[in-house]
């Protein structure tokens, strides 16, 4: 893909600044609002039902997080979606530990049909169990997929009629006709905690910023995997990675992305 227009997407999201809504869980939630700030957007974070819809309004794009849900937290999701879908503002959905527990696969089939999903970003596994394709999931990590990664994305795009991120050593983004895969990133980046939420804060940034979500979902990957690239030179293991990939995030330059960015048709992989 022409490296320009994965640099222009960066360009874009710096300059628009856009804020990104989440409701999301108590484990990444700072890790989230961090990387939202070091891609050059603004995060907040705003779950109660009173507030939900309010603040969706505002913002650029709504991130929904299931990875401590309740049954209170789905409504407020429910209430953002809504506010958001009316709008016209992306809302992305990561379902984390879908088919890891009924309650996970049944929320995320829910806020599917009810609302209207711009991208669902999730790891093999959980996309592989939402696309009815043989995934597995451990807890909140991927334990396989079965299949093509490139044909399984595709197909949960087309079954949910959104643009889906399946993350991994390698990311693939599909709109269910167009498929792209993103060949950036470091086994570190598998190694920590957060590092599949904040895919998704980066993901709703570039897609808040942008026109076309799969050029933007695909930049963002990149952008967020080069960081992945340049941190793990820096580090001498997880926890200093952790601190080296905010860094470099920070620190991207468009020069740099335009120059590293791996990102191409899956068909051609
Ligand atoms: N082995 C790997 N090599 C390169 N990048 C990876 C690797 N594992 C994960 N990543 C990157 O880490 C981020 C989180 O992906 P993943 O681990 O699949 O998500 P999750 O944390 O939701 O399970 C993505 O940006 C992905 O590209
Ligand atoms: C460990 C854990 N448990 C519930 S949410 C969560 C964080 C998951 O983060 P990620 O999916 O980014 O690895
Ligand atoms: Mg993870």
């Amino acid at each position: 893909m022409d490296p320009k227009s994965i640099a222009d997407a960066l360009t874009a999201v710096r300059h628009s600044r856009p804020l990104v809504h989440h409701i999301t869980n108590t484990v990444t939630t700072n890790d989230c609002a961090n990387i939202t700030l070091c891609t050059g957007a603004a995060p907040v974070m705003a779950a109660a039902p009173e507030e939900a819809g309010e603040m969706a309004a505002l913002a650029g794009a709504v991130v929904l997080n299931i990875g401590t849900l309740s049954a209170a937290q789905v409504e407020s999701m429910l209430i953002a979606g809504r506010a958001a879908n009316e709008r016209g503002i992306p809302v992305i959905l990561d379902p984390v530990g879908a088919g890891a527990t009924a309650m996970r696969t049944e929320a995320c089939e829910r806020l599917l049909a009810e609302l209207d999903i711009a991208v669902l970003k999730g790891n093999a596994g959980e996309i592989g169990v939402l696309a009815g394709a043989g995934g597995e999931v451990r807890g909140v990590d991927s334990a396989g997929l079965a299949g093509d990664p490139a044909a399984v994305a595709a197909s949960c795009a087309r079954t949910y009629g959104t643009v889906v991120v399946m993350t991994g050593p390698e990311d693939y983004i599909s709109d269910g006709e167009r498929t792209l895969v993103v060949g950036n990133g470091n086994p570190l980046m598998g190694c920590l905690s957060g590092t599949g939420c904040m895919t998704a804060s980066v993901v709703g940034a570039f897609v808040a910023a942008g026109d076309d979500a799969v050029v933007a979902a695909a930049a963002a990957c990149a952008s967020f995997s080069r960081a992945g690239e340049r941190a793990a030179e820096l580090a001498r293991g997880p926890y200093s990675f952790r601190t080296a990939l905010f860094d470099e995030m920070a620190n991207l330059t468009e020069d740099d992305l335009a120059a590293h960015a791996d990102v191409r048709d899956a068909g051609a992989a």
